[in-house]
């Protein structure tokens, strides 16, 4: 997979050298290139930013540099890349959604900053490749960099050859499937007592079949405390299965 990155903080992507990300690139799992916006301005002061038409508070990303460094990253010929952008207003990033980008050949990350970026950017983009404007989450951040490397991490780690066996992404409890969008219980690992405290007997056990019940048990007691919406759903999808098959 191949990720350009667009923003006024490159030197914000260093953690993408590192771990898990880093080893990829180094094997050429994954392409990343970052790009300095800036360098697609055309003052002597590299602006990038005015004030909002119609007034309000903040300041604005300008239009021509964003249409100059899109240009020049995903003008190519050959297939155009998804161009991802970050933002509060967007719909919402999830673990379905970054198993479908990880399917992706090419993305390409805007990342704004201010208030947000002249609106007439992703209209122009959209006439050459398809963009998705997505949230990580519902509060408001600086600047898109912080969600790019969340973005770039969930679905970079969802690549082939990424994780190592030990990391395998396929029990996450958010994958599809896997424990059906249930939250992870607790897990423990040597020593069996410590601080006065013992792993639950069960998992010594060698019972399988009572290890299972036991971790849908606790996922289940940790949905229902931390995020009972997700039973309601699970409620609601299993209802619907039995009445199809009725
Ligand atoms: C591209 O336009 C942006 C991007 C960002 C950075 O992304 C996030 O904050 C985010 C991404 N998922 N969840 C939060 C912030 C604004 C913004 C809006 C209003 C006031 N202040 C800033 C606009």
């Amino acid at each position: 997979m191949r990720i350009d990155i667009i923003t006024i903080f490159p030197d914000y992507f260093a953690p993408l050298e590192l771990s898990l990300i880093g080893k990829a690139r180094a094997a050429g799992i994954l392409d990343i290139r970052l790009h300095d916006l800036r360098s697609w301005t055309r003052d002597r002061h590299n602006t990038v930013d005015d004030t909002p038409y119609g007034g309000g508070p903040g300041m604005v990303m300008k239009p021509q540099p964003w249409g100059e460094a899109l240009d020049a990253v995903a003008g190519g010929a050959g297939a155009p890349p998804r161009l991802v952008l970050p933002t509060p207003s967007g719909t919402p990033f999830t673990q379905e959604r970054a198993k479908r980008l990880s399917d992706e050949p090419w993305l390409v990350f805007a990342c704004g900053r201010y208030e947000g970026i002249d609106a007439r950017v992703v209209a122009d983009a959209e006439r050459r490749m398809p963009v998705e404007e997505l949230s990580i989450g519902d509060y408001v951040l600086a600047g898109g960099e912080s969600a790019t490397l969340v973005i770039v991490e969930t679905v970079s780690r969802l690549l082939p050859g990424v994780l190592g066996n030990a990391e395998s992404a396929v029990q996450d409890s958010f994958a599809a499937g896997a424990m059906e969008h249930l939250l992870e219980g607790p897990v423990y690992t040597k020593p069996a007592h410590w601080r006065d405290q013992e792993v639950p007997p069960v998992l010594l056990s060698g019972d399988h079949g009572a290890v299972d019940r036991w971790r849908r048990h606790e996922a289940l007691r940790k949905t229902a405390r931390n995020r009972p919406e997700l039973l309601r759903e699970l409620a609601a999808r299993r209802l619907h299965e039995l009445e199809r098959s009725d």
